[in-house]
């Protein structure tokens, strides 16, 4: 036999190996699969649009399947039953995150939000205590003060009658939020959105969520096709790491220990300056993790208020019933009264949800899931949150802020009723996911559940709520051509709309 014929019988040979291993029962409980390809297991099942791929698979496997992601056994969950067990119930099996090749480019990538569970525990606490909702609130004077200089950028394009593109400039709101609060640092009022910090920090972070998900993720043999987009990845990485490095050096230089000034002071002190890589870190993970996403659900808010003229008409007119038709700046006391508005922002976060497939976990022992399927150890869960606000509602492609409001409303007049029925469901309910057909508040997690979800949750709320009511009550919002703006989601870090621009006309 030649040699070539040697190595194609051997390369038959490792297919059939790798297709017998994928596609190989492991126990009776198995999830349901569909049929694995050797190498590429179902990669070619994913679109350009993963969550909306795995979501019409979720339609024929059903709320727990499995899928072999290159070379990674997945489970992807869109069963809120199953979700909850995961990220509560059995929350140590699941707290861990994989490490892909991305993850690994600065060694122990270990801030918070890829710690391993020890590492985790600790730091999550420390960094909790500056999240809770009472924490919060002293930041309120920020929020407010951030959220007044964008909306004088936007009346700037108004005053001129010039068309307002809101990316960038929701991108440095985002950033101002996480960069004034937790480092005492700002991107000032009339400091440019293209030059300076913003330059330094847009250009990397916009390089490195290209890279998010990429193939040679799966597939590491693939790894030397993507030498040089890998190596410049791994410069944008660094460009952000030295940025943070910086920053952690001037507040070591100014810390006065009896009175730390932000959050990053008090990571310093509690790590008595030992730290230092460790720290850098989590302050990478609140800018990555915090900005993108803050900002494109501040950008579908504008978009969706654009498409659906007569759901701003109806917010506007709440809004201005509850601070008066003189207000010019909507405070975060205002938020308890703004139901129609909170309504648009859940809606928000239903249809085009940021994050809409979390951030993976690893099973970190053999188990069996609440509704009996059996989990290896080592295998990724992909928690499907567009997934479960998607099947798992009534016409999920319309937007539809109202639905909010009726689930409420049906919820106070039949708490009675219902707490019968969540009795009966408890009894019945492992099987069936039927039983969370518009139960929106199950369904629709956009910040996960249990104690590794969002830590930046309540900030990300008000400091939302804080620009989109303040938007609404100073312009009304228009495209350019009077035509509906594209709703295409471009998938990364977050989910995007593409970019867009706004007719802003101020509002008397
Ligand atoms: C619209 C806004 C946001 C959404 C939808 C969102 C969503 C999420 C989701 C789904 C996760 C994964 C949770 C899990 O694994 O169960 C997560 C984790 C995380 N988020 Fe957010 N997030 C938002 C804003 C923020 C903000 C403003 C910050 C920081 C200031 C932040 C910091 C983090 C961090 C550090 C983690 C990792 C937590 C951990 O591993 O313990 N996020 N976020």
């Amino acid at each position: 036999m030649d040699y070539i014929s040697l190595v194609v019988y051997l390369f038959i040979f490792l297919l059939l190996i790798d297709f017998i291993r994928k596609n190989r029962k492991l126990s009776k409980n198995d999830p349901p699969s569909p049929l694995a390809l050797p190498i590429i297991g179902h990669l070619h099942k994913l679109s350009l649009n993963p969550h909306r791929s795995l979501t019409e698979l979720a339609k024929i496997y059903g709320g727990v399947y499995s899928l072999y992601i290159g070379d990674v056994k997945t489970v992807v969950i869109t069963d809120p039953i199953v979700f909850r067990d995961i990220t509560v119930k059995q929350f140590k099996t699941f707290v861990n995150r994989p490490q892909p090749k991305s993850i690994r480019v600065i060694p122990k990538f270990k801030g918070l939000a890829f710690a391993d569970y020890e590492q985790w525990q600790k730091t999550r606490k420390l960094v909790s205590s500056a999240f809770t909702k009472t924490k919060i609130k002293t930041f309120n004077d920020l929020i407010e003060k951030q959220t007044k200089n964008l909306i004088e950028s936007m009346k700037e394009f108004s005053n001129k009658n010039e068309i307002f593109s809101p990316r960038k400039y929701l991108t440095k709101f985002s950033l101002n939020i996480i960069l004034s609060m937790l480092f005492s640092k700002e991107i000032g009022k009339n400091e440019s959105i293209n030059k300076g910090t913003m330059e330094r920090l847009t250009i990397p972070f916009n390089e490195a969520f290209k890279k998010v998900g990429k193939v040679d993720d799966f597939l590491w043999f693939l790894s030397p096709l993507f030498y040089f987009s890998n190596k410049q990845y791994r410069k944008h990485i660094y460009d952000i790491y030295y940025f943070m490095e910086e920053i952690y050096d001037q507040h070591l230089r100014d810390l006065d220990y009896d009175e730390p000034k932000d959050l990053l002071d008090q990571l310093i002190i509690s790590s008595e300056g030992k730290e230092k890589e460790t720290v850098i870190l989590v302050g990478m993970d609140f800018l990555l993790a915090g900005s993108d996403t803050q900002k494109a659900t501040q950008e579908w808010f504008c978009l969706y208020l654009i498409n659906n003229p007569i759901v701003q008409k109806k917010a506007y007119e709440e809004l201005i019933g509850v601070v008066g038709k003189d207000c010019k700046f909507v405070t975060l006391n205002h938020i308890e009264n703004c139901s129609y508005l909170v309504s648009i922002i859940k809606e928000v976060f239903r249809i085009r949800s940021p994050g809409p497939l979390g951030i993976p976990r690893i099973s970190m022992a053999d188990t069996y899931l609440c509704n009996g399927m059996f989990i290896p150890k080592g295998t990724q869960i992909l928690l499907n949150i567009f997934g479960m606000g998607n099947l798992l509602v009534s016409d999920p492609d319309q937007f539809k802020p109202e639905r909010w409001i009726n689930y409420k409303n049906q919820q106070q007049q039949q708490q009675q009723q219902q707490q019968q029925q969540q009795h009966q469901q408890k009894n019945t309910s492992e099987n069936s996911n039927l039983d969370y057909i518009d139960d929106l508040d199950k369904v629709s997690n956009p910040f996960s559940l249990g104690p590794r979800n969002c830590v930046g949750m309540n900030l990300a709320n008000l400091t939302i709520f804080s620009v989109c009511s303040n938007i609404l009550l100073n312009f009304e919002l228009n495209s350019i051509n009077n035509e509906k703006i594209d709703d295409t989601e471009v998938f990364g870090v977050s989910i995007n709309p593409k970019e867009f621009s706004i007719k802003l006309s101020l509002r008397n």
